[in-house]
């Protein structure tokens, strides 16, 4: 048998987890049985779903997990019917971290403080490993239902697991771990019990644990969203959400109801409070688990559109059969109607929860980048969620909302002016702003890069338009308020001249208003795509497709003064125009065209003094 032996290295992220989980703390010790009766469970409820489309993959009728102490063997064993796992995926699966969330975590634990370090192994999911914190020696037998091999995988933790064949005579997973001395308290039927009421009572099958040689059940099994809400306790539900999400604060957002008539469902819904380590925007799709009376059925029903992929949680219903498949689940009109009540409720608890600001502002810096693309993409939600969209403004601090805009509007001001760009210190301070700021107009900054797509569908707000303040021309002498100082040059000779200089960088050179210290800014030709939008399509290597920008300048300016005055004695600017569309560039935190040359001119101009 030895021959037939494989040694393996664990991947070096798994020594370094392993080290962690294992050191890091005792007083939790107890979630290892949580985290491995949840994969047990997650196997059974995966061999069902794929059992719909492959009949022999048919779970047997008494599919459990079982929880087997043996104090003379010094062994707890922990049993399941479920999926397995092949020879690969015992190598993938146990041998490195597949998933990214797990290295997320390690990251953070090791580097939280040693007395925070509990708290969050306790909370969050360290899955399979964990198991070496009560043993020293874990041996993982298991079968891939519908394949005939076995395979054991051992290891006692430290650097290296074995692989060799074995049997099994059905498909599953059995996990022996040989307890360390120490934990001899989890060969207790009694302790195991309490630790499976505590952690693991909503997993909807059966988990027993053997006492006496007879199998006793140890969870209720009822689930827990089933129970009205006064049946359950705030730590009951925060658990299933810790469980639900690998995730180890508080919902931001608890819902809990039930639908009955047209529609039978039962929903638990989260909201988290903080962002999962899965960052939720690499995945689109929504992961809200879907149940059919009791039993899980899929997360990849799509139950939220996936501008509310954060909401985590189950949907439950009556209405439809438990052999659903994936076709139908596409196809069924009962779930697109499922889909919409559910999306509505979420949609109107948000509503009821930003008119608390302070609260509605955390979950707007979680999350509202994710809502933003409902108003992009959902033509049928974009006017609900308009309100709730929270900006920063040039004129007030923190997050403001475009109702609140509206009613700071200026007489005479017939739009809502936005700003793109990167970040919001920065477009604070932009020279796009000074003439607004001068007329005391506000302008909304935007920084998601989702910002550069959403307004132009919005298009307007309480009918008033929504309009970038780099796109075309902006007329604010409608608006009240005190006119520029100082006297505007004659740039009748100039403006030509700076177009000619740099006809093939801009479309066009004007005069604007909208300047009060700086001299020059570029602005987006009135029919193209703002400036911002043309710079995210820079960076995605995607050309230039704006057309050429506008480079407005200000008469007022000292340096415009001059230029005027120099093209009036026929002097040639060739070498300044350049300077100028340069400095515009770089006022917006672009580079100049040339960067080199850029630096050479100006080193030129300081020279002179
Ligand atoms: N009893 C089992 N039956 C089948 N596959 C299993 C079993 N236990 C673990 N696995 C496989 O090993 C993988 C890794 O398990 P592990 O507990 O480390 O992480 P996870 O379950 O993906 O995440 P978490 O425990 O944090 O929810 C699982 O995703 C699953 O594919």
């Amino acid at each position: 048998m030895s021959e037939t032996v494989e040694r393996h290295e664990f991947g070096a992220e798994v020594g370094r987890l392993l080290d962690l989980v294992v050191h890091a703390l005792y007083s939790e010790r107890e979630i290892f049985l949580r985290e491995l009766v949840a994969n047990a469970a997650d196997a059974v409820d995966r061999r069902r779903f794929e059992s719909l489309t492959d009949a022999a993959l048919m779970l047997p009728d008494d599919a459990k997990v079982r929880i087997v102490p043996d104090k003379a063997a010094r062994t707890l064993t922990i049993s399941d019917a479920g999926i397995g796992m092949s020879k690969a995926e015992l190598t993938q699966h146990l041998g490195t971290i597949a998933r990214s969330g797990t290295l997320a975590f390690a990251k953070s634990l090791a580097e939280a403080p040693a007395a925070e370090k509990p708290s969050l192994i306790g909370q969050f999911g360290v899955g399979f490993y964990s198991a070496f914190m009560v043993a020293e020696r874990v041996e993982v037998t298991s079968r891939r239902a519908g394949t005939e091999e076995a395979w054991l995988w051992a290891s006692a933790g430290s650097g290296e697991y074995t692989l060799a064949p074995a049997s099994r005579a059905e498909a599953g997973t059995d996990i022996v771990l040989h307890m360390k001395a120490d934990a001899e308290e989890f060969l207790e039927p009694l302790r195991l019990q309490t630790i499976i009421r505590k952690w693991a009572d909503h997993i909807t099958i059966p988990i027993t644990v053997t006492k006496d040689g007879v199998e006793e059940a140890a969870n209720e099994g009822t689930a827990l969203w089933r129970k009205s809400k006064s049946e359950v306790t705030a730590e009951q539900t925060t658990e299933f959400y810790r469980h639900l999400g690998n995730i180890f604060d508080e919902p931001w957002a608890t819902l809990h109801w039930r639908a009955e008539g047209a529609l039978d469902f039962t929903a638990l819904l989260f909201i988290p409070g903080m962002k999962p380590f899965q960052a939720v925007e690499g995945e689109r799709e929504s992961r809200v688990r879907l149940h059919v009376r009791r039993m899980f059925i899929t997360e990849e029903a799509a139950l939220l559109p996936p501008w509310l992929r954060f909401v985590q949680g189950v949907v439950d219903t009556e209405d439809l059969p438990l052999n659903v498949s994936r076709e139908m689940l596409q196809a069924t009109p009962v779930l697109a109607r499922i889909r919409r009540a559910v999306t509505s409720r979420v949609l109107s608890e948000l509503k009821t929860k930003a008119k608390d600001a302070e609260s509605f502002a955390k979950f707007w810096e979680n999350f509202g980048a994710i809502l933003k693309e409902g108003v992009w993409e959902d033509a049928e939600h974009r006017k609900d969620l308009a309100p709730l969209i929270r900006f920063r403004s040039s004129a007030v601090e923190g997050w403001t909302s475009l109702p609140d805009y509206v009613s700071r509007m200026k007489p005479g001001q017939e739009a809502i002016y936005v700003l793109l760009g990167d970040n919001a210190e920065a477009l604070a301070k932009s020279p796009q702003l000074e003439g607004f700021r001068a007329k005391g107009v506000e302008v909304l900054l935007l920084t998601d890069q989702i910002d550069a797509f959403w307004p132009e569908r919005l298009e307007k707000f309480d009918d008033k338009p929504i309009r970038s303040i780099t796109q075309g021309s902006i007329d604010l002498s409608a608006v009240e308020g005190t006119a520029q100082q100082g006297e505007a040059a004659d740039l009748s000779r100039l403006l030509p001249l700076l177009k000619d200089a740099l006809k093939d960088d801009v479309a066009e050179v004007r005069a604007t208003d909208r300047l009060v210290e700086s001299a020059v800014v570029l602005a987006a030709g009135e029919m193209g795509p703002d400036l911002q939008m043309q710079r995210l399509m820079r960076r995605a290597g995607r050309g230039f497709p704006g057309g050429l920008p506008v480079l407005e300048v200000n008469p007022r300016h000292p340096l415009i003064r001059r230029l005027a005055d120099r093209a009036a004695a026929a002097e040639d600017l060739a070498e300044s125009a350049g300077l100028l569309l340069d400095l515009a560039r770089v006022q917006d935190g672009d580079t100049p065209r040339d960067p080199v040359a850029f630096a050479r001119r100006v080193a030129e101009a300081l020279a002179i003094g």
